[in-house]
């Protein structure tokens, strides 16, 4: 179990991080969101033992002490893959997977490259040096890289960043069943919801130098405490109950993602289209409510100047406002 307590961090006088706590168990993956800045690094980096914290971290009963106690700084049962992935170029994508594997069992550690290849899709590349391949190449061999070695606890910092759409899905799912089926401990700070909503067991919300929200993504993205939390799935609309409910006066919002409003003739709550944005399956049409901007999911374009009703579920309105 990773347990961290009361885990706080400056780099100058503003805290970025303050009392800190919580326990992973063996084999979970976490996925750590929040607002470019809000301390994802550090924290992974303080988890790692790069930076020194007066609270604790434990992995189940060894406490990691951290960079004042460490000579080198880290701990071999964890691996740490940061946002510059630091590949030794001139060697190949192979001898940069292999570099911290024993060669006191060459064909063993060969096998062991290959299916580390495998498993981000660069048995191809192999050979061809680091220097030549592209940036999301060169992510995905730190990543095999970072598994080389079988570690206990994985911390990934934005490991798809540069990784095309297509691609990354694939790998995802290859990476996430592969930590599953190792019982590798994953944490994973994120831009990404689709890292947090499909492949984490938990997910951290961080705001304000705080663990601001904790729980299942199902159950952060179905009921997310405000509109920070709901944003970070994706795009979000904060209403005026008083423009969707009849009764209600006052300045009281309710938080609502565009696939749960209705374009309908059975409503008379209206909205004119200013934009209609083209996404593949639908359009996000962009409307005006009573001076609010609403964003929308629709089967249809519409053109800017349409009228049109809208109708949410009265029963997910009285979900989000409890
Ligand atoms: N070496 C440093 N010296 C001083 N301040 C730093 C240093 N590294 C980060 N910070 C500051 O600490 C805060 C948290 O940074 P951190 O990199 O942990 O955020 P993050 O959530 O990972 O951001 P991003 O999502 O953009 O990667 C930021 O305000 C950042 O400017």
């Amino acid at each position: 179990m990773l347990k961290l307590q009361n885990v706080s961090f400056a780099y100058d006088k503003e805290p970025v991080l303050k009392n800190i706590n919580f326990s992973l168990e063996k084999g979970q993956n976490i996925s750590i969101i929040g607002q470019s800045g809000c301390g994802k690094s550090t924290l992974l980096k303080l988890i790692y033992g790069l930076l020194h914290t007066d609270g604790k971290i434990f992995w189940n009963e060894k406490e990691l002490l951290g960079p004042n106690f460490n000579l080198v700084p880290g701990e071999p049962f964890i691996k740490y893959l940061a946002q510059d992935f630091d590949l030794m170029l001139p060697l190949t994508a192979a001898e940069n997977v292999g570099k911290h594997l024993s060669n006191f069992y060459p064909i063993k550690k060969k096998r062991r490259i290959k299916d580390l290849l495998e498993v981000v899709e660069m048995g191809d590349l192999a050979n061809k040096k680091a220097k030549l391949l592209s940036g999301g190449q060169q992510q995905r061999i730190a990543l095999a890289r970072a598994l080389a070695k079988e570690p206990e606890i994985l911390l990934l910092d934005e490991p798809f960043s540069h990784i095309d759409h297509f691609r990354k899905n694939n790998l995802r799912r290859r990476l996430f069943s592969y930590l599953k089926e190792k019982e590798i401990t994953c944490i994973i700070a994120t831009h990404d919801s689709t890292d947090a909503l499909s492949f984490a067991d938990r997910t951290f919300v961080l705001k304000n130098a705080r663990i601001y929200a904790d729980g299942s993504p199902e159950d952060l993205y179905r009921n997310p405490p405000n509109k920070y939390v709901a944003s970070l799935f994706g795009d979000v609309n904060h209403i005026m109950l008083k423009n969707i409910l009849q009764n209600e006066k006052g300045r009281k919002r309710v938080v609502l993602y565009p696939h749960e409003i209705q374009i309908t003739e059975n409503s008379k709550i209206q909205a004119i289209v200013k934009k209609s944005y083209f996404k593949g399956e639908s359009f996000l049409i962009e409307a005006e409510l009573n001076g609010e901007k609403v964003l929308i999911d629709h089967q249809e374009d519409l053109k800017k100047g349409t009228v049109i009703n809208l109708k949410i579920s009265d029963s997910l309105i009285n979900e989000r406002i409890k």
